[in-house]
């Protein structure tokens, strides 16, 4: 690769809203983003709500920019080459406890200047940056499956589309405990961010929402800028009467065949409401089949249904991408629900956290210790691998048979799945 110092600038500034100092820089940098992703409807109207969403998150756009001359009659130097979003939220870790997060999102990079190394010099300096404001995690979820291994990403969450029939054959072995009512989506403004922080509070995997959520969960912004009048919205409560779940919803219309009904969101704080809300959508007359993108893939309401055929699910798929930045952090971080010892060799290809770890857990309590080279392991991964196994949610077993993982002392797979277990199955109901 080419040093690239002399042909781009990297400027970092946060994200504004409109009236602010700021603004246009900002606006071009969210246009070539919209570039990157072939977006062809984003509207100025559009780009402004964005922004405003950008500013309460706290997101910080980097972009790259051309310092020499640029082609006649091109795009301007001033319109970002590429472009790398972050912000920074809470990672549910397991048990309750939460890890600070850095968030990478819009990443793109101009066809006539891809492949020049543009992504990793921004990726690489992004994390080192990142890391030494103390930051021990990244995240993000990813367009191809083949770029972000090789920045020491690894896949720790599933999650997969689900057709459920909701003929007659939909019938959930379980007693109501609470009750489900409709509410005016915009209800969700206010009450979405709460609900969710019930969930985030309980679920291994869950990342921290931004901004955007309520408003698309609530019909005001949708995907495509604008107000979405079909969103339809029921709230469940629980038995002391609190509001601890809700769907949101749409009817795709009568030129869908089977009547199907769309899941925007369904947030559920309780497994009761989890069911109580699969109930009510089961209940919609005219509605025979209810789909829901974003479904766990260790699903209680499979378990749940008298006849769980009821569910067609597309093939799991990768959803969050993890990458530990600080290994002694990460693992010192998080709550282990059985004892041992582990002595893990990581490898880094950011070169950022490699070394020999042992991990002690003694009655619940864990240490961490850096050991000297030359130590002989009980593991060897890459940070990629790791990551993906940080969470619980992928079994170091099945990359010990991948290869991802090697097993220098006979058990220490098995050992590790049993430390790195959670309370619940992973999932992350945030995309970003
Ligand atoms: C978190 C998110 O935002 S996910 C969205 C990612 N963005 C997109 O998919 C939008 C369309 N694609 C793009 O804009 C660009 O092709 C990008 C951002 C994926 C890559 O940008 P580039 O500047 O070309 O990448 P760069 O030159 O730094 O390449 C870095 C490495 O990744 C590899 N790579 C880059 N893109 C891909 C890809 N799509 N598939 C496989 N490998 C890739 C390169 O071969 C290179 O490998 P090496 O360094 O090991 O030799």
């Amino acid at each position: 690769m080419g040093d690239l110092s002399g042909n781009y600038e990297i400027r970092r500034f946060p994200a504004v809203s409109k009236g602010n100092e700021g603004y246009a820089e900002a606006e071009t940098w969210a246009k070539a983003v919209g570039f990157g992703f072939h977006d062809s409807t984003r509207t100025p109207e559009h780009r402004e709500r964005s922004l405003a969403t950008y500013e309460v998150d706290g997101r910080i756009f980097t972009g790259a920019y051309q310092t020499g001359p640029v082609a006649p009659s091109s795009l301007p130097a001033e319109v970002p080459v590429a472009t790398f979003g972050t912000f920074r939220k809470t990672l549910n870790i397991g048990f309750g406890r939460m890890l600070e997060t850095q968030m990478v999102t819009a990443v793109t990079v101009r066809t006539s200047h891809r492949r020049r190394g543009l992504l990793r010099r921004m990726m690489t300096e992004d994390l080192q940056a990142a890391k030494d404001d103390g930051v021990a995690m990244a995240a993000l979820t990813a367009s191809e499956g083949s770029i972000y291994g090789r920045f020491g990403y690894g896949v720790a969450s599933l999650e997969r589309t689900v057709k459920v029939d909701t003929t007659g054959r939909f019938t959930l072995r379980h007693t109501a405990t609470g009750a489900v009512e409709v509410a005016d989506p915009k209800t969700l403004l206010d009450v979405a961010p709460a609900v969710f922080e019930r969930v985030h509070r309980h679920t291994p995997g869950s990342l921290g929402r931004q901004e955007w959520y309520r408003h698309l969960a609530s019909g005001s912004l949708g995907r495509d800028g604008k107000e979405d009048p079909a969103i339809k919205v029921a709230l469940h409560y629980g038995p002391d009467a609190t509001i601890d779940g809700y769907v949101s919803y749409k009817f795709l219309g009568w030129d869908t065949t089977p009547y199907t009904v769309e899941v925007v969101d369904l947030v559920a704080a309780t497994d009761h409401a989890y069911l109580e809300l699969w109930q009510y959508l089961a209940a919609i007359d005219l509605v025979e089949r209810v789909t829901w993108n974003e479904a766990p893939v260790d699903d209680p309401l499979a378990w749940a249904l008298a006849d769980p055929r009821c569910i067609d699910a597309s093939d799991s798929r990768d959803m969050l991408w993890l990458r530990i930045l600080d290994v002694p952090r990460a693992l010192a971080a998080r709550h282990y629900p059985a004892d041992g010892r582990l002595v893990l060799n990581v490898d880094d290809p950011l070169g950022l956290t490699p070394g020999i770890f042992a991990l002690t857990v003694e009655g619940g309590q864990a240490a961490v210790e850096r050991l000297p080279e030359g130590t002989a392991a009980d593991l060897e991964l890459g940070v990629s691998a790791l990551s993906s196994i940080f969470l619980g949610g992928v079994c170091p077993v099945t990359l010990k048979a991948a290869g991802a993982i090697s097993e220098l002392r006979p058990g220490a797979a098995l050992r590790a799945r049993q430390m790195f277990a959670v309370e619940r199955a992973t999932h992350c109901l945030t995309h970003f």
